[in-house]
């Protein structure tokens, strides 16, 4: 590892930041500064201009003006890699560690110093990974395929390596997005040992909490300009809120209102009964009755996530059934699924979301072709009319219905994703952390367009270990080690959900009435 340069001046100074892609401005004016050592958090609701400050600072795009400095000395050029990769390491959402290759081998995949002349000796290389490894903390077997850690271990993986090409300046954006309660602490315990050792870091969330846990400053951006920078001690949540939005917050509660009526009324309309898959879950039941949102709590290991999946017809299965107004659904079929009216939000958009080069009409209407034409002659303008109602009911900021996806930010395409779930009207709709990289206000609509689904006659099931994704719902069970463990009515405390969520039963309290114990 280089050694630390000498404190000349912020590790990163950007002035004068324009970028524009096509007729959108993604920056406008925007600038931002971090010193040695500093914790600086940028927040900004979906499409503000983060990512695209992002790519400019780490050297994947040109800014078309402005000024950028890396310890007060000119940004190196366009194009020569290592130069940037020694000044500032970045960790994205989307890991970048290959999984079929050993840990060893993604530490030390693309890097010029192992000449491409020499034989690569493994040996060495795997006495190099652990040393790495050690300096930074990171407790991982640097034999170990990539795909077998942990979403969390792997971020590990990520840091070391960022920051053994010498930079002391680190970007983080959205890092938590894939991990539980737990890895959390440990991401936020590792990035304060850094710290301590004089890394600067520039930290991007959407959960404000983590920005006050976490950083000393913060930046906000809206609609590509910059706001604001202050200690975060100086800005209160409403405070942030207001300079993320533009706009007074109202101090009420959410636009979404849990009704708590599901539970007695409505008939069943989705049963799994005695669920099991291999190494997930075991002999898991649920029911959701027309009109309500029954909430799947649980943490990474739990299970909750694949348990939703299957419902979706995504896994097959060993034990149990599925039936939707009392017919039962063939399980591991997404088209048995998709014919039975169970509509699904997936947890990667990525990967199983959405067709990046296609538009955001086409995306959000990918599972209703038979709606708006035969195959292959979908009518454009039934096409578009759908889309652009679903822009405008979901809030989606894009130049327009025919841009691609890939065009927009990613809270963005997350609402694309939830409105082509949305488009088929299905009797249950299935969503997995569905608010995930969406922005605080968006938050909001988005649950309050769940709910909508349960007030339709319908019902929604969300599987999440966010608290304000469960909070919408009128009913929650809480998995563990593949079990349903509890069974939470409304009006339950966020530590009574926590700690079942982590597999503690708390003791039996009389208020706990509306609290079953599985
Ligand atoms: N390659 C691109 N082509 C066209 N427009 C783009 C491109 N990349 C970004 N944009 C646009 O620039 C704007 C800023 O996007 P950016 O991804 O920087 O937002 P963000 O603040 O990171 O949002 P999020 O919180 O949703 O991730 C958006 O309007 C987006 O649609």
């Amino acid at each position: 590892m280089a050694d630390p340069s000498p404190a000349r001046g912020p590790v990163v100074e950007a002035d004068g930041i324009s970028k524009r892609f096509g007729a959108t401005v993604a920056l406008r004016d925007a600038r931002i500064s971090v010193a040695p050592g500093e914790s600086h958090a940028l927040v900004g609701r979906n499409g503000a201009g983060k990512s695209t400050l992002v790519s400019i600072l780490t050297g994947l795009q040109q800014a078309d003006t402005g000024t950028l400095r890396f310890n007060g000395e000119p940004a190196p050029a366009a194009g020569d890699t290592d130069a940037w990769r020694a000044r500032v390491a970045c960790v994205y959402q989307r890991s970048t560690i290959i999984p079929a290759l050993s840990v060893a081998e993604n530490l030390f995949l693309n890097r010029q110093s192992l000449s491409a002349l020499r034989p690569v000796s493994w040996k060495k290389l795997r006495a190099r990974a652990g040393e790495l490894l050690g300096e930074y903390g990171v407790d991982v077997d640097p034999n170990a395929r990539a795909e077998e850690l942990t979403v969390e271990q792997r971020q590990f993986v990520e840091i070391a390596r960022a920051l053994s090409f010498g930079a002391r300046f680190i970007i983080l954006d959205e890092p938590t997005a894939k991990l539980d309660a737990r890895g959390i602490e440990r991401l936020f315990a590792k990035l304060r040992e850094l710290q301590a050792q004089g890394v600067a870091f520039l930290f991007i969330s959407h959960h404000l909490q983590e920005v006050y846990d976490l950083c000393a400053t913060v930046t906000v951006y809206r609609d590509a300009r910059h706001i604001t920078t202050a200690p975060v001690a100086d800005l209160d949540q409403q405070a942030l809120v207001e300079a993320m939005t533009g706009e007074a917050s109202r101090g009420t509660g959410p636009a979404w209102s849990v009704t708590g009526r599901g539970t007695s009324a409505g008939t069943p309309l989705l049963q799994a009964t005695g669920l099991s898959l291999a190494g997930s879950y075991q002999d898991c039941s649920l029911t959701a009755r027309a009109g309500e949102v029954v909430g799947l709590a649980g943490a990474a290991a739990s299970g909750n996530v694949q348990f939703g999946e299957t419902l979706a017809g995504l896994h097959r299965p060993q034990a149990g059934t599925i039936t939707v107004a009392d017919r039962p659904v063939r399980t591991g079929k997404v088209p048995a699924a998709l014919a039975a009216g169970i509509g699904f939000v997936p947890e990667d958009r990525h990967i199983q979301g959405l067709v990046p080069q296609r538009s955001v009409a086409e995306n959000a209407t990918l599972t209703v072709g038979d709606q708006l034409g035969p195959f292959g002659t979908v009518l454009p303008s039934r096409t578009k009319a759908f889309a652009e109602r679903m822009i405008a009911d979901l809030d989606i900021k894009t130049p327009g219905a025919t841009t691609p996806v890939s065009a927009l930010s990613g809270g963005n395409q997350q609402k694309v994703v939830i409105a082509r779930a949305l488009a088929t009207q299905p009797h249950v709709l299935v969503a997995i952390r569905p608010t995930n990289g969406v922005d605080i206000k968006s938050k909001e609509s988005l649950l309050g367009t769940i709910r909508q689904v349960a007030d339709q006659g319908r019902t929604a099931v969300i599987v999440s270990d966010e608290l304000d994704d469960l909070r919408a719902c009128d009913r929650v069970l809480a998995m563990f080690h593949g079990r349903v463990v509890a069974e939470f009515e409304h009006g339950w405390s966020d530590e009574q959900l926590v700690t079942a969520m982590e597999g503690m039963t708390g003791p039996t309290d009389p208020k706990e009435d509306h609290v079953t114990h599985h």
